[in-house]
């Protein structure tokens, strides 16, 4: 088929600008979960309305989310909203516990909805999502503006000045006072677009009355200063807004048409220049219509999105409008890239990925540019939740499953995938240098800061659990096994006690592994101090290695190979880097027998065994280091096997550990950020209790009127005060607690192993008032007063 008549049937079969790939991104409990169920229900998806609180929705499928009522994997489902728009979305968990949930699920999505509770206002993991979507275009949705002490004013200023941003404000909150209790209840929104009001019937989700507004109407004023608000904020860096606001319009605000507004909210978005924020209470069904709206229009498609990063930086990336992206120029070339891999007790092994270029379809056969292993793909499925539709083929911005014995053993998360789009085997006439090397830059793992002791009930119980690890492990590789060769035992690291209760929870109930875990403890690190003695191996069979290791400081950070004459790899808590050979052109003048690429790829993991085995003051195994190994080093050319040189680097590594000295090395440990969320009258004690008995560093105590810190702040401080904003009706700019009083944010550093079991010691200072949220700020030296008490406690 030629390609133009490739491109004709596709275009008619597939448009690509009708397609949104989106997730759900927020603070744990802001309403994700509760507005994806909405979402479903208004897109036809489904036909009954699920609750978190019931333990029903479609996204939280997982027993262990429903018996919880939190998400901790994230679902991906594909529904159509007006018909022809085509959306994708991935429902994120909340909790700092499943981070690399968020991160994987943002690598593979073109923009997303963050959604806020607008009582609690910008929370810490708000800011922590914002900050690992950067470049991706938003949406603001203030969820539970029926709540007692919803501000949203308050918290589109909060969103302005913490997140630097320019609002746009799409839609307000309408409130309607109650004749006999007096009490304002929200039930609404004034759409500052189309000049309407709308108000829901919250006894029937599907029952919404629709008034136009105009002067005789309450709200008319607010219709005028926010239409105003909205075009003097586009006007800032779009033009043509402008010319229709003279031209079109003759200068009234409220002439513009929402079509111009539109266009110019969407060029915003997708510039970065601003954000879209909507409001409503999806537990009530108010304002979820409205935001699916908002997300077709002004969130981007597949073909306007941000390009993945490449490791082939030069690497030629266009959009075609149609097509999508064509990478190196080629139209025919299809790249997906796996994020994530689940085991379904029917369905077997499930690979997610997600199609950048090209077509996928179910008879090709394709490349895993990462292991360099070509098979035949099997089925292809578009997931809904946990209910899978059968396809036969993945387009562009496609989010689709592959799944078949084929597949399950030769991809993992984060690999890149490569076929051609025309031929059932085009491998042939792929550009070999860029296009079968061609990966997508890898899905940055966080350090998993706990460990327990894992162990089978029997003998007889070792392989199963084995095996209920690697597949717990290969689902979710922020769960990392590592076994200690003295010991024979076998540690469960993860991202904090919830993630590894869960993790236990899944081995036991799930996987049936008749296994023992111990308690779950702080994992610790060792580094050394100064740069190790540089020692060298030689053999009679001709293998020569010397290395050295060094500390990982700032410097061999910014600049790994420093030194032409040493190779590096660095070890920064299992992230590993080498350099290339310079003396050899890998593909030209490689002269030996083994390629350079099984060189590489098994000297990493043999040095990272030597390093596991740890220290000297603990036995911890060892962070923050490079490892330099000298670039003359020997293997014989005729050598067929590279095991030799792997037991050579491993027991050149263990050596080197061993002659150092006990003073050259110390032990780090896991520092938190940890923000608190306290009330005026606790404040005294959660300090206290802070800096003493958990050792915390205070960084900062913020207000809602004090939250200037940095000078972009202050430069978005000034933009929220002089934008326009209804005046919020529950409460004036006061941020208020359960009680009525105004809280504060504490922000601390502290180290974990002080924050164990925090939850209880602040719900009792506070009476429960306070609230807390911890993620991982980095690895740092224990202090000297400090290490009998880690070694205690681990020993313990
Ligand atoms: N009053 C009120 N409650 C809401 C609203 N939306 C959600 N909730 C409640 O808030 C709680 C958390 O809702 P979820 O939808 O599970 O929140 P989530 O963000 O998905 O939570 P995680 O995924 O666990 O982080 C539940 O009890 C919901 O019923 C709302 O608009 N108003």
């Amino acid at each position: 088929m030629s390609f133009r008549v490739f491109l004709r049937r596709y275009a008619t079969k597939h448009d690509l600008s009708k397609v949104r790939n989106i997730g759900i991104i927020a603070h744990i409990d802001a309403g994700k979960t509760t507005t994806t169920e909405r979402m479903l229900y208004y897109s036809g998806k489904i036909n009954r309305i699920g609750d978190v609180d019931q333990g029903d929705t479609i996204t939280d499928y997982l027993p262990q989310e429903r018996s919880r009522g939190i998400t901790i994997q994230s679902a991906a489902i594909s529904f159509n909203w007006k018909k022809d728009f085509k959306i994708n979305l991935i429902d994120t968990p909340g909790h700092a516990d499943f981070t690399f949930e968020v991160i994987r699920s943002l690598k593979v999505l073109d923009g997303c909805v963050a959604i806020l509770d607008s009582v609690a206002g910008v929370e810490a993991q708000t800011e922590k999502v914002w900050k690992q979507s950067t470049g991706l275009p938003k949406i603001c949705f203030l969820n539970k503006m029926d709540r007692v002490g919803a501000g949203f004013s308050r918290t589109v200023k909060e969103l302005v000045v913490k997140m630097n941003i320019r609002a746009l404000l799409i839609n307000t909150p309408i409130f309607t006072v109650d004749p006999v209790t007096k009490e304002s209840k929200f039930n609404g929104v004034l759409d500052l677009i189309y000049g309407k009001q709308l108000i829901w019937d919250t006894n029937d989700p599907d029952k919404i009355s629709v008034t136009d507004i105009d002067e005789e109407h309450e709200g008319y004023e607010d219709l005028v200063k926010g239409r105003e608000a909205l075009v003097e904020t586009l006007g800032e860096t779009d033009e043509t807004i402008i010319d229709r606001f003279f031209n079109d319009a003759n200068g009234e605000y409220l002439n513009v048409s929402p079509e111009a507004l539109n266009k110019s909210i969407r060029q915003a978005t997708l510039s970065l220049s601003a954000t879209p924020v909507l409001c409503g209470a999806s537990f009530r069904n108010i304002g979820v219509q409205p935001l699916l709206d908002a997300i077709v229009n002004y969130l981007p498609s597949p073909s306007e999105a941000r390009p993945p990063e490449l490791n082939h930086k030069e690497l030629s990336i266009t959009q075609n409008p149609k097509t999508g992206l064509v990478l190196n120029k080629n139209p025919n070339l299809c790249v997906a890239l796996a994020f994530k891999v689940i085991t379904d007790a029917i369905r077997g092994t499930m690979i997610f990925i997600r199609v950048y270029s090209g077509v996928l379809r179910s008879n090709h056969t394709v490349y895993n540019t990462t292991t360099g292993v070509k098979f035949k793909i099997g089925k292809l499925v578009i997931m809904h939740a946990n209910i899978p539709e059968e396809g036969n083929e993945l387009y562009p911005g496609d989010i689709g499953v592959l799944t078949g014995s084929n597949v399950s053993d030769n991809i993992r998360t984060g690999d890149t995938l490569v076929t051609h789009v025309t031929k059932k085997d085009g491998l042939r006439s792929f550009d070999k240098k860029k296009e079968l090397t061609l990966k997508i830059n890898p899905i940055e793992i966080p350090p998993p800061v706990f460990n327990a002791a894992i162990e089978p009930k029997t003998l007889g119980n070792k392989k199963p659990m084995e095996d209920a690890l690697n597949q717990l492990t290969r689902e979710d590789p922020s769960l990392v096994v590592t076994q200690d060769e003295e010991t024979g035992q076998t540690l469960l690291s993860g991202m904090g006690e919830l993630h590894l209760d869960i993790a236990r929870d899944r081995l036991l109930n799930e996987l049936n592994a008749q296994v023992d875990v111990g308690r779950v403890i702080v994992s610790y690190k060792e580094a050394l101090n100064f740069t190790s003695k540089e020692k060298t191996v030689e053999t009679d069979d001709g293998y020569r290695l010397t290395a050295v290791i060094e500390p990982l400081d700032e410097e061999s950070r910014a600049n790994p190979a420093a030194n032409e004459e040493w190779y590096t790899l660095a070890n920064d808590n299992n992230y590993m880097i080498m350099e290339q050979h310079s003396q050899y052109d890998q593909d030209k003048n490689w002269p030996f027998q083994v390629p350079y690429v099984a060189i590489v790829n098994s000297l990493l993991p043999s040095c990272l065994v030597a390093l596991q085995r740890g220290g000297k003051i603990g036995g911890f195994p060892l962070a923050s280091c490079v490892v330099r190994i000298k670039n003359d080093w020997e293997v014989p050319i005729d050598a067929t096997s590279i095991s030799p040189l792997l037991s050579i680097s491993r027991q050149l590594l263990t050596n080197i550990l061993i002659e150092e000295d006990q003073s050259n090395y110390s032990v780090l440990e896991p520092i938190m950020n940890v923000d608190v969320n306290v009330q005026q009258q606790d404040m005294g004690p959660v300090i206290q209790d802070l800096s003493s008995a958990r050792k915390a560093n205070i960084l900062s105590i913020d207000d809602e009127n004090n939250v200037s810190t940095n000078e972009s702040n202050i430069k978005f401080q000034q933009v929220a005060d002089e934008m326009w904003l209804p005046k919020d009706s529950t409460m004036e700019f006061a941020k208020l607690g359960k009680e009525g009083q105004a809280t504060k944010m504490v922000r601390a550093q502290a180290p974990l192993k002080e924050m164990v079991a925090y939850n209880n010691k602040i719900r009792s200072i506070t009476q429960g008032r306070g609230s807390f949220n911890m993620y991982y700020h980095g690895m740092q030296p224990v202090t000297h007063d400090r290490v009998k008490s880690v070694l205690a406690d681990y020993h313990h």
